[in-house]
């Protein structure tokens, strides 16, 4: 492969599932993973931003990984570079981190390979990486993105994000998607069926239709919430009193920990969450963050521009 000329990607992080649109529904959000990419001898790895802490700068780092499959498979042989990592996203916190990770991975692999692999084929890549489209969907396009995946094709259709408030409110506590999985069931009985997807269909609506007063109806989920309420602490109350506390609707961000939430009366809602989380003695950060209207992208370096406008690549 030629050498290539340095360039950033810039993703999104995300909030997935705003309560019943579990594994279809993501939000992008104003946090951002930056990776930058120029050429070396060997591979190395740096790390900086505000969530730096743990991630990996062996070969083992997830999104060297996952540029080296997507290399694999298109038979050539991934290239050595210095990357380095600027991430923002909190981890393992329900943010999309890892979300964010694959979708930065894919779009440096389609640069480096120049595939020039079109919307649908990214989402569908990112999609079989992370097992579900949500958070990499948002990641990928900015807004909200409603996706519906079979495990063989994926659909979207996006949307406005609403123009109200959102605050996250985000335990100390790290909780793996990983583990977050494992605790729901293989299987629902029809009333939860019915009354989780009747929510979704509502919630699709009161997106759509701006409808900011069913968002407390339409963020209830009985597809995932339920079964994670026991791994985070303060879950299940502040899901059920968030609304009588200033917030229009409240869902788990994610896989959680962190609860996510349109709002009506910001100082309320953050007092009535400190409370709880000081009476529970958990540390807790509250970040006022605002949808991301911009999904993944990549930025050239003027080194590449220049190349690019002269011709050479
Ligand atoms: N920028 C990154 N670079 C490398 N690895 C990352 C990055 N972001 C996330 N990860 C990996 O993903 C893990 C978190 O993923 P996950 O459990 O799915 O939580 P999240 O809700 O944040 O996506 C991290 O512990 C780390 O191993
Ligand atoms: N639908 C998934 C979303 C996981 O999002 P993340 O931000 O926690 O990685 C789930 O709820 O498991």
């Amino acid at each position: 492969m030629k050498s290539f000329s340095p360039f950033y990607v810039k993703v999104p992080g995300s909030t997935a599932n705003l309560g019943p649109g579990f594994d279809s529904i993501g939000m992008a959000v104003n946090c951002f993973l930056t990776l930058y990419l120029e050429p070396a001898a060997r591979l190395d790895i740096t790390v900086g931003g505000k969530h730096s802490s743990g991630i990996s700068v062996q070969s083992d780092n997830f999104i060297v990984q996952v540029m080296r499959k997507l290399f694999e498979k298109e038979g050539v042989e991934m290239p050595p570079f210095h990357l380095h990592i600027k991430n923002d996203i909190p981890l393992a916190r329900g943010l999309g981190s890892s979300a964010a990770a694959i979708v930065a991975g894919l779009l440096a692999a389609d640069h480096l390979l120049e595939t020039e692999w079109s919307q649908k084929e990214l989402l569908k890549k990112a999609t079989i990486l992370e097992g579900h489209p949500d958070n990499v969907g948002a990641s990928l396009f900015g807004g909200i993105v409603i996706s519906s995946w079979d495990g063989k094709e994926v659909e979207v259709a996006t949307c406005e994000p609403p123009d109200i408030p959102v605050i996250t409110i985000i335990p100390e506590q790290r909780l793996s998607t990983g583990t977050a999985r494992k605790a729901l069931p293989e299987d629902y009985s029809r009333h939860d069926a019915v009354l989780s997807s009747s929510r979704a269909n509502l919630l699709v609506a009161a997106l759509f239709l701006k409808k900011w007063d069913l968002l407390k109806t339409a963020m209830q989920d009985a597809f995932h919430q339920p079964y994670r309420e026991m791994l985070v602490p303060g879950l299940k109350e502040g899901l059920k009193k968030a609304t009588d506390h200033g917030a229009y609707g409240i869902a788990l961000s994610g896989a959680g920990p962190t609860m996510i939430a349109f709002v009506k009366d910001k100082v309320q809602l953050k007092k009535f969450f400190y409370e709880l989380f000081s009476n529970l003695q958990v540390s807790v950060e509250m970040l006022e963050m605002t949808p991301c209207h911009t999904g993944a992208h990549i930025v050239l370096t003027a080194e590449e521009k220049h190349s690019k406008f002269m011709g050479k690549i």
